[in-house]
């Protein structure tokens, strides 16, 4: 598992701020939290649901001020990520958390690319950048972002939408999707995660997003399941996320095996690995384990994962071969 080549699709860089750099960057700022101790802040992870993780998530993003901040909070995370044979990671960042504190976007874009450039060079790993929208907040927001991160288009490889999902469908950003389309960016939705399949069927049908995150619900569906099988469209589903949120309550039920079987692009990732107890790694192998996968299903989910990657395709023949069955 460990040396198994994958890529990481669906992983929150806020979510990857560990309890000890939560501490260590809070006390560098002057800032206080409500924990006094990575163990007590790990107490805290007890979540009853999406919208109760959001409240600690979007607490531990105030102790992120500086480029120095997100550079390190970047670089962490492309170590440990290419320790479990990661070779590209697609990573998901909400801007608009920090520049509610005043962070100033180019701080936050420029510490994550230069960390981006480094792992490059250092640990053989491709980061790419996923600017995503929060869909608690208006379309007129989402637009916006758009306006102020185009400076760094050429950083950027695509756009999502995530945060509170209920009440708030893919087509609250039916434009935001549209302008990113229009400005080149890849595009990918969290759907399905705790709204219903129809959440899934809207961000295809009205946003015409490439890819879904999690897209859980979809599995109750069947002619949804034949239509992504038929459309190849990539769930990027997280196990151990979907446990930890109470969107399962046991993973030897969880629909990843049955909608690989019926032939859906699945692939496995951690989301927010630091508040949800594991990296990627622990992710195969929570679902290998609760699913009884073989070898040889791992090794698709693998491949999937660089096939449902936005990654060129002269980027992957080399992988790909390494992947061959
Ligand atoms: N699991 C999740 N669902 C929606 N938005 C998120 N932002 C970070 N993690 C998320
Ligand atoms: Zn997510």
């Amino acid at each position: 598992m460990t040396t198994l080549p994958k890529a990481e699709l669906h992983v929150h860089l806020e979510g990857t701020l560990e309890p000890e750099d939560m501490m260590r960057f809070a006390a560098r700022n002057g800032l206080e939290l409500p924990w006094r101790s990575p163990d007590e802040l790990r107490a805290a992870y007890a979540f009853t649901g999406l919208e109760n993780f959001l409240s600690v998530y979007f607490q531990g993003c105030r102790v992120l001020r500086t480029r120095a901040d997100f550079h390190d909070l970047t670089t962490a995370y492309l170590h440990r990520a290419a320790a479990q044979g990661v070779r590209r990671a697609e990573m998901l960042f909400g801007p608009q958390a920090f520049l509610d504190h005043g962070v100033p976007i180019d701080d936050q874009l420029g510490g994550i690319t230069d960390a981006i450039d480094e792992a490059r060079e250092s640990r053989d790993i491709e980061g790419a950048l996923l600017v995503s929208a929060h869909r608690h907040r208006t379309e007129a927001d989402a637009l916006e972002l758009l306006d102020l991160v185009r400076p760094w288009r050429d950083r950027i490889l695509g756009v999502g939408l995530g945060s509170a999902e209920r009440g708030n469908p893919p087509s609250k950003f039916a434009r935001y999707f549209a302008a990113a389309r229009g400005e080149g960016y890849r595009t990918t939705c969290h759907a399905g995660e705790e709204g219903p399949a129809s959440y899934v069927r809207e961000a295809l049908d009205v946003c015409q997003v490439e890819r879904i995150d999690h897209g859980y619900a979809a599995a109750e569906v069947p002619d949804l399941v034949t239509r992504l099988a038929e459309e190849q469209v990539t769930l990027t589903m997280c196990p151990l996320s979907n446990l930890r949120l109470h969107v399962t309550d046991d993973l030897t039920e969880y629909p990843l095996k049955a909608l690989m079987d019926a032939g859906v692009p699945v692939t496995v990732n951690s989301d927010d690995p630091s508040y949800f107890g594991g990296y990627v790694n622990e992710n195969y192998a929570a679902v290998t384990d609760a699913l009884g996968l073989t070898e040889a299903e791992v090794k698709t989910l693998a491949r999937n994962s660089f096939t449902g990657s936005f990654a060129q395709p002269e980027e992957l023949r080399g992988v790909l071969e390494e992947l061959a069955l």
